[in-house]
């Protein structure tokens, strides 16, 4: 058996397609959605993520706004320019590309963002909107990466509703918030947070029925440790260096798992440009609720 692929680059395709038609409306009516970025310092991973935001963003027509700091900026040097896009009417969302250089209080930046640009849905006013709500779908931005997961399964045909689902990390922007979503009633999963603490990992991971491995270790994720038929998404990168020198993406998720997964998100090609689409809709639903 060789899983079915959760296209994540094509379904990305078709949610930039539908944004870019409410860009479309939003114009009409004298509304233009313009995203931000703060990018601090040179690293190649952070610098090619940003560019790729704002290729996406001349995709479907919004407007792009970039502050670029180097490397050795201050504290300081990074809240005036979280502050110049708070105070900025062109700028309708805007994220702080993460991490954020040694020494800097990334949560102090963090919280300085103004919740209602939030594009990451990370600020803690929106994680906390979360938290409040189990029962309704939410007016204010989701963190990207877990919408982008549950939109990825269900335009897939895919219901989560009474699945059992292993997240495996504990980061703020995947493992510690997407639970949050997914036991929403309108999803309705049940969840179990694991992570590199987990007593006797490999048998909570082959009790799932869906898998979200977002650890951030290559390949950490073995068929042994997969439930046949399981639905499997690969959301951590690692970047390496091959035998020729040149440089490489590794996922979470060993490439056998296809052999014995359902389904499977490809990384790349998965989860990352889920991550983005959903950063636009963040901007395009912000620009929509202030009509
Ligand atoms: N404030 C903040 N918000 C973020 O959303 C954020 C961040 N900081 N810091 C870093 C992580 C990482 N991340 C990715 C987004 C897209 C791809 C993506 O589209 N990847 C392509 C491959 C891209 C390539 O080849 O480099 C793919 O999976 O097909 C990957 C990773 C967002 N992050």
């Amino acid at each position: 058996m060789t899983a079915q692929v959760l296209d994540g680059k094509a379904t990305a395709t078709t949610i930039k397609d539908e944004l870019a038609a409410r860009v479309a409306a939003l114009r009409a009516r004298g509304s233009t959605p313009g995203l931000g970025t703060v990018l601090v310092g040179e690293d190649p991973g952070s610098r090619s993520y940003v560019a790729g935001k704002h290729r996406d963003c001349a995709e479907v027509g919004i407007e792009s706004i970039r502050e670029d700091l180097p490397a050795d900026a201050s504290q300081a040097d990074i809240e005036a320019a979280v502050e110049r896009l708070n105070a900025d009417p062109a700028c309708t969302g805007y994220i702080v590309q993460l991490p954020l250089p040694g020494g800097i209080d990334t949560n102090r930046v963090l919280e300085l963002i103004d919740p209602a640009k939030d594009a990451d849905g990370l600020h803690p006013t929106n994680l906390g909107r979360l938290v409040l709500r189990v029962s309704e779908p939410i007016d204010s931005p989701l963190p990207c990466t877990p919408a982008g997961i549950v939109e990825l399964v269900q335009r897939h045909g895919l219901d989560l509703a009474g699945k059992h689902v292993v997240v495996l990390g504990r980061g703020t922007t995947v493992g510690r918030s997407i639970g949050l979503l997914l036991t929403r009633k309108d999803i309705n999963a049940t969840v179990t947070l694991t992570h590199t603490g987990t007593t006797d990992l490999a048998a909570h991971l082959r009790s799932a029925d869906v898998i979200v491995a977002a650890a951030g270790v290559a390949h950490i994720v073995t068929p042994d440790m997969v439930k046949p038929g399981a639905i499997v998404l690969d959301v951590g990168v690692s970047r390496t260096v091959d035998e020729a020198g040149k440089a490489r993406l590794l996922g979470d998720v060993h490439p056998d798992v296809a052999q014995v997964a359902g389904w499977l998100s490809p990384n790349p090609g998965g989860v990352g440009p889920m991550t983005r689409a959903m950063l636009l809709a963040n901007v395009v639903d912000t620009a929509e609720r202030n009509l």
